[in-house]
């Protein structure tokens, strides 16, 4: 008899579920950023009903509420190796406020004080020069220990630009988590994969980690989108996977 899924698992699968029914995972034939043919897209702006935004928020709070990103201790008890979830305009603004709200409710559903501390960030595209002005709402990051959430990264444009906001407002960047990694590597001559390069990139020392991968939809999807698709999937990896 196989051994019943792990509450690890669960969450995955379910969520993979949700993505699915909302059409932000399709599967099919699609032209990407770097002008490959996949036979799968996440379309994150459509993370938007009160369900997936919920579960949303759980996946990337497991993932947060984890080493690297938190110290545990002999007797459970968790510190955070950060201050602040910053959310890079405009599809990481719903992801850090959620996942900030998701980590207090489990707070005060267990009783603890873990993340009292934590507060989330994130930046204008546009300045704003009235008012309080500037290109930050929510916390200062002066100071302060800073973590990023976003979707997935694909050149790593808005990942650099997210760096320097966080570096110019006198933040340290403590990690980077995301909601989904592709795992193909960027070019034929960049055999990373956009977050292997990222890491390289940002000096090697900054962790960075996805709540779902790539090889997620091959593991637990074979009921739900056939076996055809699951092939598709598997000759996709098998041509693009990265080093
Ligand atoms: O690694 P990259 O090549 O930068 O691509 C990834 C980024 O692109 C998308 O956002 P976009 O910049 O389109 O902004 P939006 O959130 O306002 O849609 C996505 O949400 C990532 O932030
Ligand atoms: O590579 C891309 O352009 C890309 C892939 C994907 O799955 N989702 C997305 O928004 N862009």
């Amino acid at each position: 008899m196989a051994a019943p899924p792990s509450a690890d698992q669960d969450y995955k699968t379910n969520l993979l579920s949700l993505l699915i029914a909302n059409d932000a995972l399709a599967f099919g034939t699609f032209t990407l950023k770097s002008g490959r043919q996949s036979p799968y897209f996440l379309t994150s702006s459509r993370l938007y009903t009160a369900p997936l935004l919920r579960q949303v928020s759980a996946a990337f709070a497991n993932t947060i509420s984890s080493p690297p990103f938190v110290n545990i201790a002999a007797d459970g008890s968790i510190t955070p190796n950060f201050d602040i979830v910053f959310g890079p305009a405009y599809k990481g603004i719903p992801e850090c406020v959620g996942v900030v709200n998701e980590l207090a409710t489990r707070d005060a559903l267990a009783g603890t004080k873990t993340w009292d501390n934590i507060s989330y960030s994130f930046n204008r595209k546009e300045a704003k020069d009235h008012g309080e002005g500037g290109n930050i709402v929510g916390a200062p990051l002066k100071g302060k220990r800073v973590l990023i959430v976003d979707d997935v990264i694909i050149a790593g444009t808005a990942l650099r630009e997210a760096v320097g906001i966080i570096q110019k407002e006198g933040g340290t960047v403590a990690g980077v988590v995301l909601l989904f990694d592709r795992q193909e590597r960027v070019s034929d001559t960049e055999q990373k994969s956009a977050i292997g390069a990222a890491e390289r990139d940002l000096g090697g020392d900054i962790p960075i980690r996805a709540v779902l991968v790539f090889q997620d939809l091959i593991d637990k999807l074979g009921d739900k989108i056939g076996q055809e698709e699951v092939r598709r999937l598997e000759e996709y990896r098998n041509t693009y996977k990265a080093q």
